[in-house]
């Protein structure tokens, strides 16, 4: 049997560090949203007991060092399951870019071989299950929209955000998640976002209140270390992009956009010197 499942990446509407854990994690309070921008994952049962990856993209690992992989691993030790799988990304979202690649492969990958071997896993165990993977994989698991805590796996669900289009760019750098957390220690949060003023306006569906509450203490850390992200995010601005920010730790920059007459004008500016740029919508 064969079975399919779409892995969306995720954008950061806010993201405050509160201090850093003996654990060596930080604590954080993040709002995240999926955007239709996606990883279409293939599942293929094997009689044989071994995980096989194979994926259209060349730059990204095949062996164990793959979330997918890592995820399969899991779930065939934990419910002790004798077969194989043959798992085939065919990756749409760009890696190591701040928009959890990664992460929502292996949250489909645990959604979908817990269908694919009947195991009737509940939602929340996967969820446990995905925070051994990775802090981002418990959202990724169920999506939608949500207050995470802790180190991203305490999620909170809520409604969607006001409906507008979302352009995303990104910059053709990659940024290691671990080397920007690390690097934010070493410097004083200027200024925190408020994550109730960004709650409050996904709650009363309010794009601009949305857009003027935007934000993420990462992006300092990133922008200082990489001009080129700050220049995009000054782009966008001026393309007349409605809210802008920085997804997670970067490198992309996501536009929110009421008007879709307005998009184009955005889209194809950025292209003019960025590879990397989509217009999608939310998730919904
Ligand atoms: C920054 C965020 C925002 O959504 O996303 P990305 O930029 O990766 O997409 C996440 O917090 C990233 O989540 P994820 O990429 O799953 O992180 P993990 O694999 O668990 O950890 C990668 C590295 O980041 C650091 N890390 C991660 C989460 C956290 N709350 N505190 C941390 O200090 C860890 O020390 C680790 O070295
Ligand atoms: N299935 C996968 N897709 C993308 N990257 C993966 C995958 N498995 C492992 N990786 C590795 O994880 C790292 C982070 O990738 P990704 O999840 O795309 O980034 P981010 O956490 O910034 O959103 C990359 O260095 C990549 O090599």
């Amino acid at each position: 049997m064969k079975i399919f499942e779409k892995a969306p990446a995720k954008i950061n509407l806010s993201l405050d560090v509160l201090h850093k854990r003996a654990d060596g994690y930080h604590e954080v309070e993040m709002v995240m949203t999926m955007v239709d921008l996606a990883d279409r994952i293939e599942m293929q049962e094997l009689a044989r007991d071994t995980i096989i990856i194979s994926s259209q993209a060349g730059y990204i690992p095949l062996d164990e060092k793959n979330l997918a992989f890592q995820a399969a691993r899991l779930i065939k030790d934990r419910y002790d399951v004798k077969q194989g799988v043959y798992i085939h990304l065919d990756k749409q979202i760009p890696v190591a870019a701040g928009l959890a690649g990664g992460s929502s492969d292996a949250a489909a990958t645990l959604r979908g071989l817990n269908r694919l071997w009947n195991l009737n896993i509940p939602m929340e165990e996967l969820r446990v299950l995905g925070a051994e993977l990775g802090s981002d994989v418990p959202f990724c698991v169920t999506g939608g929209t949500a207050l995470a805590t802790g180190r991203g796996e305490k999620l909170e669900h809520m409604a969607s955000p006001p409906q507008c289009w979302v352009v995303l760019a990104k910059p053709p750098i990659n940024v290691s998640t671990s080397e920007i957390y690390g690097k934010l220690n070493a410097r004083e949060i200027k200024s925190h976002p408020s994550t109730a003023n960004v709650l409050s306006a996904i709650r009363n569906k309010q794009f601009d209140q949305l857009c003027g509450n935007l934000g993420n203490v990462l992006e300092e850390v990133t922008l200082d270390l990489y001009p080129e992200v700050r220049h995009l995010k000054e782009c966008m601005q001026r393309l007349g992009a409605d809210g802008v920010l920085m997804s997670g730790s970067g490198p992309t920059v996501f536009g929110l956009v009421s008007k879709e007459a307005k998009v184009p004008r955005i889209y194809n500016g950025l292209r003019g010197f960025c590879k990397d740029v989509y217009a999608v919508r939310m998730l919904t």
